[in-house]
């Protein structure tokens, strides 16, 4: 039997860096993943390409293929929708490649219940002070935006430990490091469990 791909979803709070880990780990030339293209309703911003790094939909659009039940999670996030795509996901899988999303959190929690066998890193600020420099360097929000954000990045730190493993991304080139290295230790390990239960078989 073919050996399903990994499915890898790297979450965390707003501004804490899940956009510029993400496409740091897919300009290495030796990246294994598959990203997994969104779908969203935002306007695309300057430079985008719709297919590449969105799929841009209308709000009727989306709200047509939640309908049709044609996302794995899908959430609302500062007014837009934004989701993941089933069925590209799941014939990814079944090829056997690993799949990488790279979502918000409430979206996280609903790719946990469907995949439970996925892998789910945590993206963690070194601390409060960092992800709000970061937040307004980034120099898209308004002051009452970083507060909800600084706001909602409290909660949702506080559900770390739902996740398997966390990573700090203090400096981005060692967090990139560390979930690569995670991901190659979790495919051993899914390995040997699995090379122990067919010996535990042979043996009966
Ligand atoms: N739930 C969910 N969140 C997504 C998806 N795609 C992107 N996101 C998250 O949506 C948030 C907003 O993304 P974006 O509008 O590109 O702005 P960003 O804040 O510059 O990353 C980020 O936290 C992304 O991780 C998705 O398919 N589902
Ligand atoms: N390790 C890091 N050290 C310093 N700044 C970072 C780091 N990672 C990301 N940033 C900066 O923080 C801001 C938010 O990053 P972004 O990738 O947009 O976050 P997210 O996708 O989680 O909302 C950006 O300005 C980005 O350049």
């Amino acid at each position: 039997m073919k050996r399903k791909g990994l499915l890898i979803v790297l979450s965390g709070p707003s501004g804490v860096g899940k956009g510029t880990v993400r496409k740091e780990i897919f300009s290495q030339k030796n990246t294994a993943f598959e990203y997994s293209i969104s779908m969203t309703t935002r306007s695309p911003r300057e430079g985008e390409v719709d297919g590449v790094d969105y799929f841009f939909k209308s709000k009727e659009d989306f709200e047509e293929l939640i309908k049709q039940d044609q996302f794995i999670e899908y959430a609302e996030y500062v007014g837009n929708y934004y989701g993941t795509p089933l069925q590209y996901v799941k014939d990814t899988l079944e090829e056997g490649k690993d799949v990488f999303l790279e979502i918000e959190v409430q979206g996280a929690r609903q790719v946990r219940d469907k995949f439970p066998e996925g892998l789910f890193i945590f993206l963690a600020p070194p601390n409060l002070t960092e992800l709000q420099s970061r937040i307004v360097g980034r120099g898209t929000e308004t002051d009452d935006s970083v507060r909800n954000r600084m706001n909602e990045a409290r909660k949702e730190l506080a559900m770390m430990n739902l996740y398997d493993y966390v990573v700090v991304n203090d400096q981005i080139d060692l967090a990139v490091d560390k979930i690569n290295a995670i991901v190659k230790a979790e495919h051993c390990r899914r390995t040997r469990v699995e090379k122990q239960y067919i010996a535990m078989l042979e043996e009966k």
